[in-house]
């Protein structure tokens, strides 16, 4: 290599580790700070210093001699992008995707003055995938939690006769201010209910809504839904937990004040409480009534949603008993404006002054 190749290398190869301590720090403080992620904060400070002492082969000296941060065209050059971060998640983001790729620049340059370093990058490099990979997800299941917590209306909806009518379905409950839909529909045949499930979490995703498949963890996996929804007849809480893991949601249905403790118990992230009221949904020989959602709003810490019947007339009971997140099917589903319907429930539950 020629003298100005020489310089050129370890002025890219300076840069690039700048980079990469840079994009690790801002990547890392996150797990640490914001996530609470000892393991994974752990990991990060590893793979940095895993990085450091690889690029100790070169001499400092020399690497400080190249720098010409006044003479570097690329400093003038910013993208709009970068400018502007929308949340917290992007910076983390974009500090990913600037170590993943400075990275990869450091192995190929150092190739040329050292193999064995640049192998030791590599091995960094794909530690880093599987760290961040980690850190994503992390970031994904928090972000699921926390939007189940903040949630207030909860709708439950069916199949659809067609696709595109399920579609319109998702998206105008999406933008009336619904926090949460789940796919109930025990007469579609499995194709449809995971070609629906996609459908509906790629919609309700974009709306930042989550999406919850009821009954079948199998297919809330498959379908890459947020979390699924089991009754006291169907998969235990901690089986459907097995299969949907610990990034995504795990509802359950509760009729009483015993099952409502079990399902705490067993790692529940809301319940349902009902029967609240006689439904045109779903019929009951017994109700929990309203005396169950005041047990529930005094002696349960996690989001629980009252159901059964719930309409624009009894909502005030509701609220009244102590509940501020209520889940509903036919209050939506046969009503003659969606959007105001959901936006005046949502108001509703917004307002009262509840946890
Ligand atoms: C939010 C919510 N609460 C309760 C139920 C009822 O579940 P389950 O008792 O399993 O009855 P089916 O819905 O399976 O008929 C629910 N689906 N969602
Ligand atoms: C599916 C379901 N589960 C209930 C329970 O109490 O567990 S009540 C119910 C029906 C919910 O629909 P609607 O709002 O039309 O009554
Ligand atoms: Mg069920």
């Amino acid at each position: 290599m020629n003298k100005n190749s020489e310089q050129a290398v370890l002025r890219i190869l300076d840069a690039s580790a700048n980079r990469v301590g840079e994009g690790l720090r801002t990547v890392e403080e996150w797990a640490r700070f914001a996530l609470d992620g000892e393991a994974l904060s752990a990991e990060l400070k590893a793979i940095r210093h895993q990085v450091s002492t690889a690029l100790a082969v070169l001499p400092r000296t020399s690497l400080l001699a190249a720098r010409d941060t006044l003479g570097d065209v690329g400093t003038k050059i910013s993208q709009d992008t970068e400018r502007v971060r929308d949340s917290a998640s992007g910076v983390v983001a974009a500090g990913i995707s600037r170590t993943g790729q400075s990275l990869r620049v450091i192995e190929e340059y150092l190739k040329t003055i050292n193999a064995d370093a640049a192998a030791t990058i590599e091995q960094a490099r794909y530690r880093f995938y599987t760290a961040s990979a980690n850190l994503e997800l992390l970031i994904a299941a928090q972000d699921r939690q926390s939007r189940m917590q903040d949630a207030r209306l909860y709708a439950l909806i069916d199949a659809g006769t067609n696709e595109a009518e399920f579609q319109a379905t998702v998206t105008t409950l999406c933008e009336s201010g619904v926090d949460v839909l789940q796919l109930r529909d025990s007469s579609s045949d499995d194709r449809t209910l995971i070609a629906r499930a996609r459908i509906g979490t790629e919609i309700a995703r974009k709306c930042s809504v989550l999406f919850i498949m009821n009954d079948r963890a199998d297919l809330a996996l498959a379908a890459d839904c947020d979390g699924v929804h089991v009754g006291q007849e169907e998969l235990p809480g901690p089986v459907a937990r097995k299969i949907v893991g610990h990034d995504r949601i795990v509802g359950i249905s509760t009729h009483s004040i015993d099952q409502a403790i079990q399902a705490v118990a067993d790692g529940a992230d809301y319940i349902g409480c009902g029967p609240v009221f006689p439904s045109r949904t779903k019929s009951f020989d017994e109700f929990a009534g309203l005396e169950y959602v005041r047990e529930v709003s005094a002696q349960i810490q996690i989001p629980s949603f009252a159901i059964g019947g719930i309409n624009e007339s009894n909502l005030d009971q509701v609220i009244k008993s102590g509940c501020c997140r209520i889940a509903l099917t036919a209050a939506l589903r046969d009503c003659e404006d969606v959007t105001a319907t959901a936006t005046r429930f949502k108001k509703k539950l917004m307002s009262a002054n509840l946890k």
